[in-house]
């Protein structure tokens, strides 16, 4: 392990993800993935299946903490579950989301929760949301050394100001302001722009007119990559799931399975059985045996 807590890579295995990376990709037509995650075993899954990029989303609040937004989740929530991702990933390139409430009120403010980021969750870069403000505070992270990834469409920290959680730039004035906010975010140094719940048609003209990453959940195939969110992809998210959503497998059901299967073994006093089992010599019980027998209880 390095200061930082990232696992050594082996000489043999392939580099890490580096911005630099990131861009030779763009310029290759080659799709960059990117998945979140939020514990130590979901990180070197993600890791061991070659993902490039790995987003320690604010969803947490939703799919980890059970919140019903992603608002109430904090800075120190995230941070929490920003190391135990840390600590999985040797390849990936690791992005924090910024939450709610941590970076809109000032450049300092987002400047010193960034820092947090990168320097107690060992992230390599950080994400927030919206055009606007958040243009400014992406600007004065970057400037802080630290590279941003801008979040444009649905905005879930604004999905009340937004009207719920719906398709984004769908009529001329909102693709204008889309495209406005993505190339000033681009201008103020973010080196990659999520774009969520966005006409296909939108999103590839956007794309076409930026030179950073362009990252898609529901906004076509046009990106230079895609995001999803773990629980999702994997069939472990409960109700009902937005369009922009494919299961790719089904882990509930197996879960479910798993645990029932368990308690039911339990019950039946089929579980622990012998080999789970700690045993001692037959000799050594009956001494104990006795001398557990002699001790009374105390006065
Ligand atoms: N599990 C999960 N996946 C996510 O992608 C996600 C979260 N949680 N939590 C934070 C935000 C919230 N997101 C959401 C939540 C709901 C919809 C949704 O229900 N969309 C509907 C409505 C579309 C419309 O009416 O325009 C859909 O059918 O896609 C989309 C994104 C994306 N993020
Ligand atoms: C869906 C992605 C882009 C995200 O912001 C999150 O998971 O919080
Ligand atoms: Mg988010």
């Amino acid at each position: 392990m390095s200061a930082a807590g990232r696992p050594q890579a082996a000489a043999s295995e392939e580099r890490p993800v580096t911005l630099t990376v990131l861009a030779e990709r763009k310029a290759a037509g080659e799709p960059v993935v990117m998945v979140t995650a939020y514990d130590y075993p979901s990180a070197l899954i993600a890791d061991q299946a070659g993902v490039d990029l790995v987003l320690v989303g604010d969803s947490a609040a939703n799919v980890v903490l059970g919140y019903d937004s992603t608002i109430p989740v904090s800075v120190d929530e995230l941070l929490v579950l920003t190391k135990a991702v840390r600590r999985g990933l040797r390849r990936a390139l690791l992005v924090a989301d910024l939450p709610f409430g941590s970076y809109e009120a000032s450049d300092l403010e987002a400047v010193h929760t960034a820092q947090r980021f990168v320097k107690e969750g060992g992230a390599d870069a950080v994400k927030l949301e919206r055009g606007g403000t958040s243009i400014d505070r992406a600007r004065a992270i970057v400037a802080a050394g630290i590279p941003v990834v801008g979040h444009l469409g649905l905005t879930p920290q604004a999905a009340t100001a937004l009207g719920g959680y719906r398709v984004q730039g769908r009529s001329a004035d909102q693709a204008e302001q889309l495209l406005a906010d993505a190339l000033a975010l681009q201008n103020a140094g973010c080196f990659a722009i999520v774009f969520e719940a966005v006409p296909a048609a939108v999103t590839e003209l956007i794309t076409s007119r930026l030179d950073c990453l362009t990252i898609g959940i529901g906004a076509g195939s046009s990106t230079d990559g895609q995001v999803l969110v773990w629980h999702d992809l994997l069939g472990i998210t409960q109700g009902s799931l937005a369009k922009f959503v494919r299961t790719f497998a089904d882990v509930h059901t197996e879960t479910l399975r798993g645990v029932t299967a368990y308690a039911d073994a339990v019950r039946a006093r089929e579980f622990p059985a012998a080999e789970h089992t700690y045993a001692i010599p037959a000799d050594e019980l009956a001494d104990l045996t006795t001398r557990l027998a002699r001790l009374t209880r105390p006065a």
